[in-house]
Formats: C-alpha cells, sequence, structure tokens
C-alpha cells in the first residue's frame, strides 16, 4: 500500500509514501533536460523539462516511481492491482508504455491542465520494459499547485478524475475512495456535542474525542479517509521547516509498522520511505523506515542542462544525537 498527498502552505509540495515488503533499491533520481528518454513507440523526448523523484535506475535509464519537474508538476505512481488495464498500441494515438508515462507526462507539461491535452491523445500500452520488469499495476496523481487529478487506465478506457482531496491510496476506484467521505463527514477536529438523545447527560471525557470513528486500520480504504481528514484540517505555519514539518505529520498518520501488515509469504509491508517534495524550488526531502532524519536532494544543485540523470542512494540508518555526549562532534550510539 501506498499513500501519495499535496500540500500548500507558502509553497506547493508533494510527497509519498512508499509502502512494501521489499525495495527495489530505489534513489533519489534528478534527470536533466537534456537527457533523451527513449520511448518504445514514440520518438524519444530528447529536449523536456528537469525532473527530481524517486526512480529505480537500470543502467542511465530511471523508471521512476514519483517525481516533480521544474514548473512545480507532480505525479506518482501508486499499486492498482487488479483494477489497471493497458492496451496495445494502436494507429493514431500516443503510444506510451507505463513506465514512461512519468517522463512523457513531466517532461512536457507545466501544468495538470497542459497535461489533460496529453492525456487526450494516449494510450497506455502494456509494453513491459524487460523480462525482469513485467508491467506493474498502477494509478496516479498528477498535481500542480491549483489542483490534481487521478488517472486509471481500467476496462473501460482512461478514466481521469478531479481529486478535491489531492490525496491517493490504492483499491479500490478513486470515484469509490471519493465517495465513502460521505460516510465520515460527521468527524470534526472539535469536540462532539450530544446529538444522541436529550434524554442522556452524555459529554467528552477526553480530548480528540470530534474525530472518533476515523478509521485506524492500514487497508487502503481507511487510509484514504485517514490521511484525507488529517490533511483538510492540517494548520501549519508557512515557513520551509513547518510546512515539511507538517508534510511528514500528514502522512505519518498513515505509516505503517512492521509487524502490523502480514503478507501471505510471511512478510510485513512497511512505509520504506515517506518523501515530500518542495516542488516550487525543487528540493525532494525524504525519512526511511529506519531513517527519521529528513534528508534532502536540491534539484538545482545539478547541472539541469547536462545529459545523464544523477542519482543518490537513500541514506539509511538512524542518526541519533547523543545530547549529553562529552565530545558533541560525533559518538556513535
Ligand atoms: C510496488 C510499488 C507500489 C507499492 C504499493 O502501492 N504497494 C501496495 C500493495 S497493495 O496495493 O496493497 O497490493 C510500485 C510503485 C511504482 C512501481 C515501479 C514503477 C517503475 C517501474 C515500472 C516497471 O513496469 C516495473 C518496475 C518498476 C520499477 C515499478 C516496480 C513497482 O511496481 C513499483 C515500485
Amino acid at each position: 500500500m501506498c499513500t501519495a498527498a499535496t500540500y500548500r502552505s507558502q509553497d506547493f509540495y508533494f510527497g509519498r509514501t512508499f509502502d512494501y515488503e521489499f525495495n527495489y533499491g530505489e534513489e533519489v533520481v534528478v534527470t536533466p533536460r537534456n537527457y533523451s528518454f527513449q520511448l518504445r513507440h514514440q520518438n524519444a523526448l530528447t529536449e523536456h523539462y528537469a525532473m527530481i523523484g524517486i526512480a529505480h535506475m537500470v543502467g542511465d535509464y530511471p523508471l521512476y516511481y514519483d517525481a516533480v519537474n521544474e514548473k512545480g508538476l507532480g505525479m506518482a505512481g501508486l499499486n492498482f492491482a487488479g483494477n489497471a488495464v493497458y492496451r496495445k498500441p494502436r494507429e493514431g494515438r500516443d503510444n506510451i508504455a507505463q513506465f514512461e508515462f512519468i517522463p512523457w507526462i513531466l517532461g512536457q507539461c507545466a501544468t495538470v491542465q497542459e497535461a489533460r491535452t496529453l492525456l487526450a491523445h494516449i494510450n497506455l500500452v502494456d509494453t513491459r520494459f524487460s523480462e525482469q520488469f513485467p508491467t506493474s499495476q498502477l494509478h496516479w496523481i498528477l498535481a500542480d499547485r491549483d489542483e490534481a487529478i487521478t488517472i486509471e487506465a481500467v476496462g473501460e478506457g482512461l478514466n481521469i478524475y478531479d481529486n478535491p482531496v489531492g490525496v491517493l491510496t490504492n483499491n479500490p476506484p478513486f470515484d469509490k475512495q471519493l465517495f465513502r467521505l460521505n460516510d465520515y463527514s460527521y468527524l470534526s477536529p472539535d469536540q462532539p456535542v450530544n446529538r444522541f438523545s436529550e434524554q442522556l447527560q452524555l459529554q467528552p471525557y477526553s480530548r480528540g474525542m470530534g474525530a472518533m470513528g476515523l478509521p485506524g486500520d492500514l487497508s487502503s480504504a481507511s487510509r484514504f479517509v485517514r490521511v484525507a481528514f488529517t490533511k483538510m484540517n492540517s494548520v501549519s505555519g508557512t515557513s520551509e521547516s513547518e510546512s515539511v514539518s507538517q508534510f511528514f505529520h500528514i502522512l505519518g498518520s498513515v505509516a505503517q509498522t512492521r509487524g502490523c501488515c502480514r503478507l501471505e509469504n510471511g512478510k510485513y509491508e512497511i512505509t520504506i520511505y515517506t518523501s515530500c517534495c518542495n516542488a516550487d524550488r525543487g528540493i525532494y526531502y525524504y525519512t526511511t523506515y529506519e531513517n527519521h532524519q529528513i534528508t534532502a536532494v536540491d534539484m538545482y544543485r545539478e547541472n539541469l542542462d547536462g545529459e545523464i540523470p544523477v542519482h543518490y542512494p537513500l541514506v539509511q540508518g538512524e542518526h541519533i544525537l547523543l545530547q549529553n555526549a562529552a565530545d558533541t562532534t560525533e559518538e556513535k550510539l
């Protein structure tokens, strides 16, 4: 399971949790404007917007899970098991393999509005990257500072939904997720008042009771409601540090702890990484399951006119500050 969210304070932020039972050795990858994205069914994308995100590198080819481009447009792919349907290439369409979708959109569009035009011509095809990497069943959130949409390739075709909450998880399809929020319209950050019965003296006995009934489990549908509630009620300062901190708290509401989601193979699904990209400044912040210290990669410190993606392995392991160490410079715990 994964969860993606957008957030606005002074700047626009876009991020996700990546929840799974193993990783593919993913890295933070900055793809410069002149890297030639070879496409299977179209001419290569030779000049395009630069982007930063997390990808699995195969040689110098980045297989992006999520990214933000230099115009502040963000896109993330999340599992959509059993629902995603990709087609065969068709004459007269932009035939884009599922693994090419993020660079295709982020390479060429500055806004969601511009992307809608490209999406009208696209045919998402099932061409696999390689034997080793078969097609993944995904759906996507695409967002800029003004709006977000969800894109789902299903049996009937390509569904594009307005996403007024700026949140995406996994199954079921997005229209159902959104509709289910109706069931929770009574939730509130304020204390409840007794509407149960006038004949009873009911009153809150603890803070936080206005959100009683907010689903706490790890299912995709419950994470959708929980992160939507958290995000829609979120209050933060506007500085970079306050905004980034708040964003990690929002996604922290759906973090997965090892042990709570056991799979049939006996493995556990955990939150492998959590990201928060400042889409206006091209800074990609992340934490990992065992590194709570926020690490950042700044796209503008790279040569964005270059031709080869630059990649940074995720920094792992907790970095603990021992506050009463004799020598505060270095003491390992
Ligand atoms: C597994 C992940 C989704 C995590 C998730 O949502 N877990 C919930 C499980 S559940 O919903 O609860 O069942 C997804 C998200 C992005 C994917 C990569 C996208 C690029 C590339 C595309 C190629 O075609 C195949 C290889 C490739 C590296 C992909 C591998 C894998 O598929 C990735 C990591």
